[in-house]
């Protein structure tokens, strides 16, 4: 008998398709994300389960009693509950590695839009203000040769640090808890603590996983290191951020810009004050969003379920949950 799993998202149907080869598929027929409540109902007695970011904690687990595995569609997979997790032995996955490149392009896309002001000056003309030729108070700041700082430099940072090297010419800065030999070496990327990182770098860009280590890792104290000159890049988490504090220095002129890919609360508030600034460049969460990308991370999850249900060595299970 094949494995009862359910599928809290649409997946294409190739990866629709190929799970059904290997397990009986339930799946949320409504519009739009499924609502929590629907979710703990219908679970039932799945076995699997292939989510985008929902939230996994014991409330979720104890309503279904016969789970086994949880496939995240994403990476970052802070919605899982470890503990809650291990204790009731239930496997975790996610998609590392195929969606690295298309993040660091959107990086890089926050980084040029924020210091060539490119959103703000596209409103300008828009909006008919272009009336000749323009003057210094809209000149942007380069990238090229500008010090670059990534805090994490892991799969999707390396990829951020290579364009910013060999695409820019930039000084690469990295702040992690180990050092990356390999990396240091491919691309002269240069190890140092976060002070000194916030000190002396241009663009200050945030990789890190959102763990407990990592909630707020930016904060007053933290901005306050930051040039005046320089711009902050979050794809990370918005948890990762203490966002009243970036609020506050972006009021008081302490930093020249932002460019966020992700917010405190998801959809963002409106009235977020941050969406009313020229100089920060606001996305809704779209680093991994281009066709094939997200084709392949449907794909890599559904096989990731597959794998966990039915063979004995299970891939891309997150760390913490390995060996349970
Ligand atoms: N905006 C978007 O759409 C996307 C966002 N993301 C986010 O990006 C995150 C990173 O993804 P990925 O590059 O694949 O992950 P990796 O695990 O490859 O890299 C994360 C890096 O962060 C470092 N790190 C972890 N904790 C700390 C800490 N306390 N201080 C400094 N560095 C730390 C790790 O190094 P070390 O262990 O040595 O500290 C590691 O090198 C995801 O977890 C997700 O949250 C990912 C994809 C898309
Ligand atoms: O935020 C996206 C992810 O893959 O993590």
């Amino acid at each position: 008998m094949k494995p009862k799993i359910f599928l809290a998202r649409k997946v294409p149907k190739e990866v629709e398709d190929y799970i059904a080869q290997h397990c009986d598929i339930e799946k949320w027929n409504g519009p739009g994300i499924i609502p929590r409540h629907e979710l703990l109902k219908l679970l039932g007695d799945s076995e699997g389960l292939l989510i985008n970011r929902e939230l996994i904690d014991p409330e979720l687990l104890d309503s279904a009693p016969k789970l086994r595995v949880v496939s995240n569609n994403s990476v970052g997979y802070n919605n899982f509950n470890i503990e809650a997790m291990k204790s009731r032995g239930i496997i975790g996955t996610n998609t590392p590695s195929v969606l690295d490149e298309t993040v660091a392009d959107l990086v890089l896309g926050l980084i040029l839009a924020t210091a060539r002001r490119i959103s703000e000056l596209d409103r300008y003309v828009k909006t008919g203000q272009w009336q000749g030729i323009i003057g210094n108070e809209l000149y942007g700041t380069d990238v090229h040769h500008a010090t670059i700082g990534i805090i994490g430099m892991g799969r999707i940072g390396e990829c951020i640090a290579e364009r910013a090297k060999f695409g820019f010419k930039m000084r690469v800065l990295y702040c992690n808890r180990k050092q990356r030999a390999e990396a240091e070496e491919r691309l002269g990327a240069e190890h140092c603590s976060l002070e000194q990182l916030l000190q002396e770098s241009d663009f200050v860009v945030l990789m890190t996983p959102l763990t407990p280590q990592t909630i707020n890792i930016m904060s007053d104290r933290e901005f306050g290191f930051m040039k005046r000159t320089a711009i902050f890049i979050n794809a990370s988490r918005g948890e990762t951020v203490n966002e009243s504090a970036l609020i506050k220095v972006l009021e008081e002129g302490k930093i020249r810009g932002a460019g966020l890919d992700v917010f405190d609360k998801e959809p963002v508030d409106p009235n977020n004050p941050l969406l009313k600034m020229p100089n920060v460049v606001t996305l809704p969460h779209i680093g991994s969003a281009t066709a094939k990308t997200r084709f392949d991370m449907a794909m890599l999850a559904g096989q990731n379920l597959v794998k966990a249900l039915l063979e004995n060595e299970p891939a891309n299970l997150v760390p913490e949950l390995k060996n349970i």
